[in-house]
């Protein structure tokens, strides 16, 4: 997978080159170019900004050096996906982390100021897939923090990256488990600071386990986030329950 990142900060993507992203880079399982957006400038001052039309605060990311980048990343007849990084964005999720995962190429737009001149993803939209990406509701300084997020959360579903592919299987949000949040975990010793593991787990019970772990799961999902519950577990009763 070819993932190529467009940023004026593209230090900020360095620590991609760490911890397993990077190690799937260095076996070439994927295959990642971070681009300064200011080498498709031609100004002395290397000009990404201008003011917005219609006025308002700050500046906006003008179109020509987007056009260009993408122009020299995307050939004409290329198969892409470009993800713009914006808070305006559709909500970024496990659901898009696995299709993203599957793509054969990935380029990441990273705004700053006050955005990118909506032009660049309408024209884009002529060639190539564009999605416009948010991970969360808040508003970050510019796209490099929710690049470094997007990209660990679809690399890690590659295969070959994660060692050990069983890990994903049970993970929160993981479609092989609801989307149900993951169960509570516990490791040595049995016993912490007055708190033992729960006794199930150390009975070596593996379907007493496994109902242990769903119900935990269930519960823990109908307390945190009960729109996410399959409606096979869904209760009309209102549990009161400590907040943890
Ligand atoms: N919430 C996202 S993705 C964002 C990008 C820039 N600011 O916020």
């Amino acid at each position: 997978m070819r993932v190529d990142v467009v940023s004026i900060f593209p230090d900020y993507l360095a620590p991609l080159r760490l911890s397993l992203v990077g190690k799937a880079i260095e076996t070439g399982l994927i295959d990642l170019a971070v681009h300064d957006l200011r080498d498709w400038t031609h100004d002395r001052h290397r000009t990404v900004d201008d003011t917005p039309y219609g006025g308002g605060a700050g500046m906006v990311m003008r179109p020509e050096p987007w056009g260009e980048a993408l122009d020299d990343l995307v050939p004409a007849g290329t198969d892409a996906r470009l993800l713009i990084m914006t808070p305006s964005g559709r909500p970024f999720d496990q659901r898009l982390a696995a299709e993203l995962a599957a793509e054969p190429r990935v380029i990441i737009a990273c705004g700053r100021y006050e955005g990118i001149d909506a032009r660049v993803a309408e024209h884009a939209a002529t060639r190539m897939r564009v999605d416009e990406v948010s991970i969360g509701d808040y508003v970050l300084n510019g796209g490099e923090a929710a690049a470094l997020v997007i990209i660990e959360a679809f690399a890690r579903l590659i295969p070959g990256v994660i060692g050990n592919p069983e890990s994903l299987a049970e993970e929160s949000h993981s479609a092989d488990h609801d989307q149900l949040l993951e169960y509570p975990v516990y490791t040595k010793p049995a016993a912490w600071r007055g708190l033992e593991v729960p006794e199930v787990l150390l009975s070596g019970h593996h379907g007493r386990i496994t109902a242990w772990r769903h119900e935990r799961a269930v519960e823990l999902t109908r307390r945190r986030r009960p729109e996410l519950l399959p409606d096979a577990e869904r209760t009309d009763e209102l549990e009161v329950r400590p907040a943890v």
